[in-house]
C-alpha cells in the first residue's frame, strides 16, 4: 500500500498526471516486477529553492526554482533545466520522469532528472539571467554534481546558461567540473553535435519510422510546432532529405507555403525576429488551423499538452513524431491509436539530445574529443537500436510504441532497483 503525495494536487491535464496514467498502461508487461512499480510513481528527491537577486534597475526579485531526481537507480540524475513562466513542481516532476524513461529506453547508465525556474528570462537582461542562473546553480548545488546530477539545456536555456552553471559549481567546489553539465560551449568541454543532436534523433528515428511505414521521405509534407533547438535542427534535416516543410508554427504565431518553407531564408528571419511572424516566405495561418494543416508528417517540438483529444481527430499527418516532451494527452494518443495514426513517442524520439549528452559527459571525463562525424554515427546507431528493440517489443504485445517503450525502459529500471534492493 503507498501513500498518495501529499504535495501535490494534478489536474486531469497535467503533464504529472499524463506520466501516471502512461505507467498504469504498461503494469501488465512487467510481470513480477510489477511489484516495484510505484517507485515510478513518486520522485526520489524534490528541491524547491528560492532564487533572490537584484534586478539591472536595483529592485530585489525572488524566482522559484527547481531540481528533481525522479529516479536514480541506474545511475546519476541527468536532464535538462527550463525557464519558463509557467513552470510548476508537477511539471518538473514529469519531466524528470519522462527523462528516467528516456535514459532507459536508450540504455544510457544515468538515472532521471530535470529543473527548471518559473521565470520569463525574455523579461531580463543578460546580467540579470547569468545573475539568476548563478544563484540557482548555487541553490541546487547541494544535490548536483558529475557523479550525481548532471543538468543540460532545455526550453529557452542554451550553451551560455551552461557555460555559467559550469562555472558556478567549479568555483563553489574548487576545482573545474566540466562533467557537472552538458550541453556546454565546445571550448569548455561541450560536444561536436550537441545542438543539433535532439533534432537529429528525431530526424532519425522519423527516418526509420517512415522506412517501416513505406512511407518516402523526399516530397514529403511536415508541419512543425516550435522552431527552436529542437524543431529548427529536425527542420533542417528533414528539408535535407527531401521532404517540404509547409507549416512552421512558434509562440509568434504560425505561417504555411504548400511548396515547402525556404528554410535557408526562414531561420536568419527566427533568429532575427525571434519567431516566425511576419516571415514573407509564407501565408498567416491561425493558430489553431496549424493543427488542420495538410501532411505526413506532425512534429510537436515545442511544448507539453498540445495534441489535445480534438486536435487528435482533426490532425491529418500520418505520422508524429515527438519532438517536445510530453506533447500528446493520454486519450488524443488513444485516438491517434484508433486512426491508425503511427506516434513515435517523445521518451524514444527526442533521446538524441542526451545521447550527445551522454558522449560529451565521457569526453570530458576521458578529455579526449571525438570528431562531429563519430559522434553522429554513434548517435544513429543507438538511436536505431533502441528503436529496433521498441519495435519488437510492440509487434510482440500488439501495443503502441509509447507502451512499448515504457516496457522496454521500465524493466530496465526496476530490474536496476530489485537489484540494488532497498536498504543501505
Ligand atoms: N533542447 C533539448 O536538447 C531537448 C528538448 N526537448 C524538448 O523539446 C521541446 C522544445 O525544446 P527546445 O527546442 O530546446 O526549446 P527552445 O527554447 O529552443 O524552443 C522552444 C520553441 O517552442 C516555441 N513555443 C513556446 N511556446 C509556444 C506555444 N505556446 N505555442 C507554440 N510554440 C511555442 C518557441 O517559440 C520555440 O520555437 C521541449 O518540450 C523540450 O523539453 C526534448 C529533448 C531534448
Ligand atoms: O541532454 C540532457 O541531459 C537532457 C535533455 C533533456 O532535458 C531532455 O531530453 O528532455
Amino acid at each position: 500500500m503507498t501513500a498518495e503525495l501529499s504535495y501535490v494536487h494534478p489536474s486531469p491535464e497535467s503533464p504529472w498526471t499524463t506520466y501516471l496514467s502512461q505507467v498504469d498502461r504498461v503494469l501488465p508487461y512487467l510481470g513480477e516486477l510489477s511489484r516495484w512499480a510505484d517507485t515510478l510513481k513518486r520522485p526520489k528527491r524534490a528541491l524547491i529553492v528560492d532564487i533572490p537577486i537584484e534586478l539591472d534597475n536595483g529592485t530585489i526579485a525572488h524566482y522559484e526554482g527547481y531540481r528533481v531526481q525522479h529516479n536514480l537507480s541506474r545511475g546519476p540524475g541527468k536532464g535538462g533545466v527550463r525557464y519558463h513562466p509557467d513552470v510548476t513542481l508537477e511539471e518538473v516532476m514529469a519531466l524528470a520522469a519522462w527523462m528516467s524513461i528516456k535514459n532507459a529506453a536508450v540504455n544510457l547508465p544515468y538515472g532521471g532528472a530535470k529543473g527548471g525556474i518559473r521565470v520569463d528570462p525574455k523579461l531580463l537582461s543578460i546580467k540579470e539571467l547569468e545573475r539568476m542562473t548563478r544563484r540557482y546553480t548555487s541553490e541546487i548545488g547541494i544535490i548536483i554534481g558529475p557523479q550525481q546530477d548532471i543538468p543540460a539545456p532545455d526550453v529557452n536555456t542554451n550553451p551560455q546558461i551552461m557555460a555559467w552553471m559550469m562555472d558556478t559549481y567549479s568555483m563553489n567546489t574548487g576545482a573545474t567540473a566540466t562533467g557537472v553539465v552538458t550541453g556546454k560551449p565546445i571550448h569548455l568541454g561541450g560536444s561536436l553535435g550537441r545542438v543539433k543532436a535532439t533534432g537529429r534523433g528525431v530526424f532519425v528515428t522519423g527516418r526509420e519510422a517512415a522506412r517501416r511505414m513505406g512511407l518516402e521521405l523526399d516530397g514529403a509534407r511536415v508541419a512543425v510546432q516550435g522552431t527552436g533547438n529542437v524543431g529548427g535542427a529536425a527542420m533542417e534535416l528533414f528539408a535535407q532529405a527531401g521532404a517540404k516543410i509547409v507549416a512552421a508554427q512558434d509562440h509568434t504565431g504560425a505561417i504555411y507555403n504548400g511548396h515547402g518553407l525556404d528554410l535557408a531564408a526562414l531561420m536568419p528571419w527566427i533568429k532575427e525576429h525571434g519567431g516566425v511572424a511576419g516571415f514573407p516566405g509564407g501565408e498567416r495561418l491561425g493558430n489553431e488551423e496549424f493543427w488542420d494543416t495538410d501532411c505526413e508528417i506532425m512534429i510537436p517540438a515545442a511544448l507539453e499538452g498540445q495534441i489535445t483529444a480534438d486536435r487528435a481527430r482533426r490532425l491529418k499527418a500520418k505520422l508524429v513524431l515527438e519532438g517536445a516532451n510530453g506533447p500528446t494527452l493520454p486519450g488524443a494518443d488513444d485516438i491517434l491509436a484508433d486512426r491508425g495514426v503511427l506516434v513515435v513517442p517523445d521518451v524514444i524520439c527526442n533521446a538524441g539530445g542526451v545521447t550527445v549528452s551522454y558522449f560529451e559527459w565521457v569526453q570530458d571525463f576521458s578529455s579526449f574529443f571525438w570528431t562531429e562525424d563519430e559522434i553522429n554515427l554513434r548517435l544513429d546507431k543507438i538511436m536505431v537500436g533502441a528503436l529496433k528493440r521498441i519495435w519488437e517489443v510492440a509487434d510482440q504485445h500488439r501495443i503502441t510504441l509509447r507502451t512499448a517503450t515504457f516496457a522496454v525502459a521500465c524493466e530496465r529500471i526496476l530490474e536496476a532497483r530489485r537489484e540494488r534492493g532497498l536498504y543501505p
